[in-house]
């Protein structure tokens, strides 16, 4: 075990609480109420109920939000599995600090606190504007061995749980949980594959966009990795620590944090699914505090939607991770609370009701 690590078991944390289905009913009452036909905002309907039960509050808040960024490396990337060299990850954590990545400029845009934790990088970082909680410096090749131990992957999971700790000290109130670390569509992959049982073929994706031939190559070490590891389907920590990586791990327990806490996750692409998959297999509760924000153009993210009954919120062909995708569907989350509070009842408002019994003109 790493010096490093520090042992703490998921199940020593907080019970998450039940959604709270009665405050989800009376928001959808309430919603019934206010002047436009019932039903007619459709899915931003949807999204106000599920808010109000996840928070159990009748008029829930999400501003503002927190973003989270969990970043690490992966020793498969030695396979050449990616587009990119991993020397990326540390230099993209630099981007991170300075403000000029994609998800610094949406996050800004939406006033969200942003906070980049170091779970395993294993290049040189700035000393200052991110949070250092490396677990190791990188997982290992999981082609050749287990990419880390179980206590490196509870160790990593205490990492996420304590980033969502600081953001609702901060006083956040949703949480949007991104990841950096090249090579991790091959570690997701991998994971997806055994969790579901979709044939690495066809979840496998171009990643940061990789040839045709070095996809082929890329299934091929995700396949000998799936034998060599022998990960068990039915054991999740068992498949996250033979195939998975820290940043993945530490979204875990970010989602897990989450759930207890009663504050609504905002889950990305392909890589942030797969973790929230896990997170949803070690403690099932955790789903209904998941909103999806978006579909990623990596196949496999379908997959990884399907095994959790989820519709993401937008599908804009984006797959580039970070967040990004969260952040870009949290304003939807934020009109949904905004309409509640805000739009009159018919009542209120003097509207004749249709004839639906919740006003009627005084004849
Ligand atoms: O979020 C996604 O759906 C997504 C899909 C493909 C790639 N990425 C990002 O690209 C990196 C992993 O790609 P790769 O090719 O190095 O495995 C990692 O930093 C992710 O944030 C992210
Ligand atoms: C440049 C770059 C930025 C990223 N952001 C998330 N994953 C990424 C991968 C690369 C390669």
């Amino acid at each position: 075990m790493s010096p490093l690590v520090t042992c703490r078991s998921h199940a020593m944390n907080d019970p998450i609480p039940d959604f709270d289905e009665a405050c989800a009913a009376r928001a959808a009452r309430y919603l019934d109420t206010l002047t436009k036909p019932p039903g007619s905002l459709g899915r931003l309907e949807a999204l106000a109920v599920s808010l109000a039960g996840i928070t159990g509050e009748d008029f829930p808040t999400v501003t503002p939000p927190g973003v989270v960024v969990f970043a690490a490396d992966h020793g498969v990337a030695a396979e050449g599995v990616s587009a990119f060299p991993p020397s990326v990850t540390a230099q993209m954590v630099a981007n991170f600090v300075t403000g000029g990545a994609a998800i610094n400029v949406f996050a800004r845009r939406l006033g969200a606190r942003l906070e980049v934790v170091d779970v395993g990088v294993a290049g040189e970082l700035p000393p200052a504007g991110i949070v250092h909680d490396k677990v190791r410096r990188a997982t290992g090749n999981l082609r050749r061995e287990d990419a880390m131990s179980r206590d490196e992957a509870e160790a990593a999971i205490a990492v996420g749980r304590r980033a969502t700790e600081r953001a609702l000290a901060a006083d956040c109130r949703c949480l949007i949980v991104g990841e950096m670390g090249i090579a991790n569509t091959t570690a997701s992959s991998a994971m997806l594959a055994v969790l579901s049982g979709v044939p690495v073929a066809d979840l496998v994706g171009e990643g940061t966009g990789v040839t045709q031939a070095a996809l082929v190559h890329k299934r091929d070490v995700i396949e000998a990795a799936l034998v060599a590891r022998a990960a068990d389907p039915d054991a999740p920590l068992d498949v996250l620590a033979k195939l998975g990586g820290l940043e993945i791990a530490a979204m875990v327990g970010a989602y897990l944090e989450a759930a207890a806490k009663r504050m609504p996750a905002l889950v990305d692409g392909f890589i942030a699914t797969v973790a929230a998959l896990v997170a949803c297999r070690l403690e099932p509760r955790v789903r209904s505090c998941l909103i999806f924000g978006h579909r990623s153009r990596e196949p496999g993210h379908a997959h990884a939607l399907a095994a959790l009954s989820a519709d993401p919120l937008l599908d804009l062909d984006l797959c580039l991770g970070e967040g990004s995708g969260a952040a870009l569907a949290f304003p939807l989350l934020e009109a949904a609370t905004a309409m509640l509070a805000e739009m009159a009842t018919f009542e209120g408002a003097g509207v004749n009701d249709g004839g639906t019994g919740r006003h009627h003109d005084p004849v």
